[in-house]
């Protein structure tokens, strides 16, 4: 079956025409809106030839946009010799083929769009297989029974009709079947990155993610911080692989930072499972960076929506969120009177630092935080691990430094492991045949070695 036809399309389109609609009694959106929509289409390869923002008050089933709307919207691809139409909103399969129908050019929605740039910017075979799969994910939700289906039944109508497998039965196996190929291919790849994760670990260095909305500037502080020279461009979505450096704080000591993908409003939830190695890389470090935009005039909506991706994550792998450590970037970029304000306000807060990825302003006191907020957490325990918790004790081995280990008179085995609190209590919660409290027989403070 076809199942990328907006990807055979895309290298013809030249022109497109963007509409935002904003449905029900909703305000209609505004700048910060049509611009982001706008370096979407931008992000895509493909001309803008017009950008509105309309009211929708009674999304029509069949076409969304009433039919002045559409008579408007037809102008407008016309004078600008648009052969495609993005709109930013969720279409139902039914709408977008009845718009194209109607307006004679290809027809995309928010995720439509957002799937063809994740298309557009996978370089990594990890990147492909997952864009691949996310892609399958959409198709397969949008299979319905339409008149082509119906069409293309086998046997003709009636209760003569073959073998009973509609086109559409037939379709969804098809597409089934390789999800599921897909779906073990990035099982390989989760379990190679929980791998590196655990080496990394091993080898003592903590690992801080970088994580946020799309164009806050994580690999621009990426490169800031490690001297790396990875992709940063005023565009979304310009990284889509998670690179990892170790950097080494004033004090010596290592940590391994990671650079990771980027999120966005009405993140299609196909490229969030699908991504899900990926983004694990966020959720699984010891310490989060969220860096934000803070010159952005929707900032808090953009944290909000990323809150909203950390918490699906969290509900999904079952695993809490590491501590947070809030990064405002682009300070550089706000008027004097609302950065002294920011600033203020950041002083105040233990766990809000600001920065200009740009200037390097900031950049060492967020050294010192990243620093403090990790170093100080872990601790070494001393733990009486019976034989029968041969499970607890491969589970430290793999996730924690282990310090030292010893068998003592009764065949129990007395190890020594760093730990943050953070892995303590995931130990925990791995292990609930086992009191913690029970068999930690002492704790300290201790420093990371480098
Ligand atoms: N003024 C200003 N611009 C910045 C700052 N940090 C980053 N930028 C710019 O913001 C744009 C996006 O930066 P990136 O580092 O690519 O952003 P990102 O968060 O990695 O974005 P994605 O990978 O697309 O999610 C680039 O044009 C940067 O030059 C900053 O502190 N001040
Ligand atoms: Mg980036």
């Amino acid at each position: 079956m076809k199942n990328t036809d907006m990807i055979e399309m895309t290298p013809e389109v030249q022109t497109a025409g963007v509409v935002i609609p904003s449905l029900f009694e909703r305000p209609i959106f505004g700048p910060a809106r049509i611009e982001e929509t706008e370096g979407l289409v931008e992000a895509l390869g493909v001309k803008l030839g017009f950008s509105d923002a309309i009211r929708v008050r009674k999304p029509n089933a069949s076409k969304l946009f009433g039919a002045g709307q559409l008579d408007i919207i037809a102008d407008k691809l016309e004078d600008n010799e648009a052969s495609l139409l993005i709109v930013d909103s969720v279409l139902s399969p039914i709408q977008q083929r009845n718009l194209e129908k109607h307006l004679n050019v290809k027809v995309m929605d928010r995720t439509g769009l957002i799937l063809e740039i994740f298309g557009v910017r996978a370089r990594s075979a990890e990147g492909r297989l997952q864009v691949e799969m996310a892609r399958q994910l959409y198709e397969r939700s949008r299979l319905v029974r339409t008149w082509t289906h119906l069409e293309r039944q086998r046997g003709g109508t009636g209760f003569l009709a073959g073998p009973g497998e509609s086109q559409l039965e037939a379709d969804r196996r098809m597409l089934d079947l390789r999800i599921a190929k897909l779906k073990s291919d990035l099982e390989a790849v989760r379990r190679t990155r929980r791998l590196q994760r655990a080496g990394r670990k091993r080898r003592g260095a903590p690992i801080v993610a970088l994580a946020g909305y799309t164009n806050a500037g994580k690999s621009t502080l990426f490169n800031r911080l490690t001297n790396a020279t990875v992709f940063a461009a005023d565009m979304p979505f310009a990284t889509l692989d998670p690179t990892a450096r170790d950097v080494e704080l004033s004090s010596g000591k290592k940590i391994s930072l990671i650079d990771t993908v980027g999120f966005i409003t009405d993140l299609p939830t196909h490229l969030i499972e699908s991504f899900r190695a990926t983004i694990e890389e966020a959720i699984e470090a010891d310490l989060l960076l969220h860096v934000r935009d803070i010159s952005h005039p929707e900032t808090d909506r953009q944290a909000w929506d990323v809150e909203d991706v950390l918490r699906q994550l969290e509900k999904e792998t079952e695993t809490e969120r590491p501590p947070v450590l809030e990064v405002w970037n682009k300070a550089d970029a706000l008027s004097e009177d609302v950065r002294g304000v920011m600033e203020a306000t950041a002083q105040n807060r233990d766990d809000v630092v600001m920065t200009s990825a740009t200037s390097g302003q900031g950049v060492d006191t967020l050294l010192a935080v990243i620093q403090e907020k990790i170093f100080s957490t872990s601790r070494e325990f001393e733990m009486k691990l019976e034989p029968r918790m041969g499970k607890a004790r491969a589970w430290l081995h793999t996730h924690c430094e282990i310090v030292s280990e010893n068998v003592d008179e009764s065949g129990n085995i007395i190890l020594v492991a760093q730990m943050s609190a953070r892995e303590l209590s995931h130990f925990a919660h791995e292990h609930e045949d086992i009191n913690v409290d029970e068999i930690i027989l002492s704790s300290r403070n201790i420093d990371f070695e480098s």
